[in-house]
């Protein structure tokens, strides 16, 4: 009942839309999402709104609620809307050794990669995002109000700075500077509202403690699986083997902090799961952090349309590293990655075949390691 209702938004929604005289590469964009990604693989929608939110003038701004670390919610002079995340550090900065998952700086360049990381892949589940350059005077401080506005600043060294307001590094050692006001920032395309589209917030079963002393289940018990594969939602349907994609995303950009993901309800609960804040992905260039692989080699399972998109970036002709700078030299604050990144990424994904390689081995049968998707 609850889901047909939820169908008629959805659907109600969409014929507005549809309606509507001229629609805007931004409804285009809302109306392309779908139960199995957020956009087609030959969409050149993707690429001209992408292009579209590098040059539109900014006409309003605001911070977005919650969240641990400060984003700004851009609107655009024709009406659009994008998630912003401000550089903090410049990109040779890596993880601070004695940080954890969860107190690292979020990498408004780790967004970026991780949206062209995601579509190379083939799964299309992240938001398309983009960089661009912002003038802190003219499009941010002349257009903030209230309470963001009181925080921007002078700093010694003559740059324009601002903190914003929020429970994590929102202070004036913290602070977000240009320099003298120019700013780089990653420029996420937004998702249709809450009203129109719900989301379901989902516990990631591999979540790492988030407690500087404790360790997760799944870190103790090497049979975790075992009890995951009896729980709703991963009983049945696709979601396991999306969990299993999504540990390959991860563990290939190194992104320890996924606790939760997000589902559109109106999809249902066979829908691709979101791929969303990456932030704290590309931390470290020379650690491979294989535990990020834990669902893989305790499941030991895989979609064969993944592990066929993976041996063909690692077989060439272009392998995974220089896919990834192809994809991202368009970008206008291109260079995205650091070199090490791009060796980081061609080595990750020989021991993720590698790891799939050991579960074939040991498995009685491979058909029960990799699932037949293609048909
Ligand atoms: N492109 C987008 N459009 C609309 N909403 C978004 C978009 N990207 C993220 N969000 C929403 O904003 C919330 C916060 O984003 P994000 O997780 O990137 O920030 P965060 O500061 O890391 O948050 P948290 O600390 O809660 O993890 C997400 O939970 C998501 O629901
Ligand atoms: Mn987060």
């Amino acid at each position: 009942m609850g889901e047909a209702v939820r169908e008629m938004d959805w659907s109600s929604w969409r014929r507005e839309k549809e309606k509507k005289e001229n629609a805007t590469m931004w409804d285009m964009f809302h109306l392309g999402i779908s139960r199995d990604g957020l956009y087609a693989s030959d969409d050149p929608n993707v690429n001209k709104l992408l292009h579209h939110v590098t040059r539109m003038p900014i006409a309003h701004i605001t911070q977005k609620e919650g969240g641990t670390q400060l984003k700004l919610i851009i609107e655009f002079a024709d009406g659009g809307h994008a998630l912003f995340k401000p550089m903090r550090f410049p990109r040779e900065q890596e993880t601070l050794k004695n940080h954890f998952y969860f107190t690292d700086f979020e990498r408004h360049n780790a967004e970026i990669a991780a949206f062209h990381l995601d579509r190379l892949l083939g799964f299309r589940r992240a938001v398309p995002i983009t960089g661009r350059n912002v003038n802190i005077t003219r499009e941010l401080y002349a257009l903030a109000q209230g309470d963001l506005l009181k925080t921007f600043f002078i700093s010694p060294d003559n740059n324009l700075c601002f903190h914003g307001k929020c429970s994590y590094y929102c202070d004036t050692a913290h602070a977000i500077c240009g320099n003298p006001d120019m700013l780089e920032g990653s420029f996420a395309i937004f998702l249709p509202g809450k009203e129109a589209a719900p989301r379901k917030v989902w516990r990631h079963p591999w979540r790492r403690s988030y407690h500087k002393r404790r360790k997760a289940q799944w870190e103790v018990d090497d049979d975790y699986c075992e009890l995951v594969k009896e729980v709703h939602p991963y009983n049945e349907g696709r979601r396991l083997l999306d969990i299993m994609d999504m540990a390959v995303f991860d563990f290939l950009m190194g992104n320890m902090d996924r606790h939760h993901y997000e589902t559109f309800k109106m999809f249902g609960n066979n829908s691709a799961p979101l791929h969303l804040d990456h932030g704290r992905g590309f931390g470290k260039a020379h650690h491979d952090e294989v535990s990020i692989l834990a669902p893989i080699y305790q499941c030991c399972l895989m979609r064969h349309s993944t592990l066929h998109t993976l041996l063909r970036l690692h077989t060439g002709p272009e392998r995974l590293g220089a896919a990834m700078r192809r994809t991202m030299s368009a970008d206008p604050l291109n260079p995205i990655l650091t070199e090490a990144h791009h060796e980081a990424l061609d080595r990750r994904l020989t021991t993720i075949l590698q790891v799939v390689r050991e579960c074939l081995i040991k498995a009685h049968d491979p058909h029960n390691v990799i699932i037949n998707d293609l048909h």
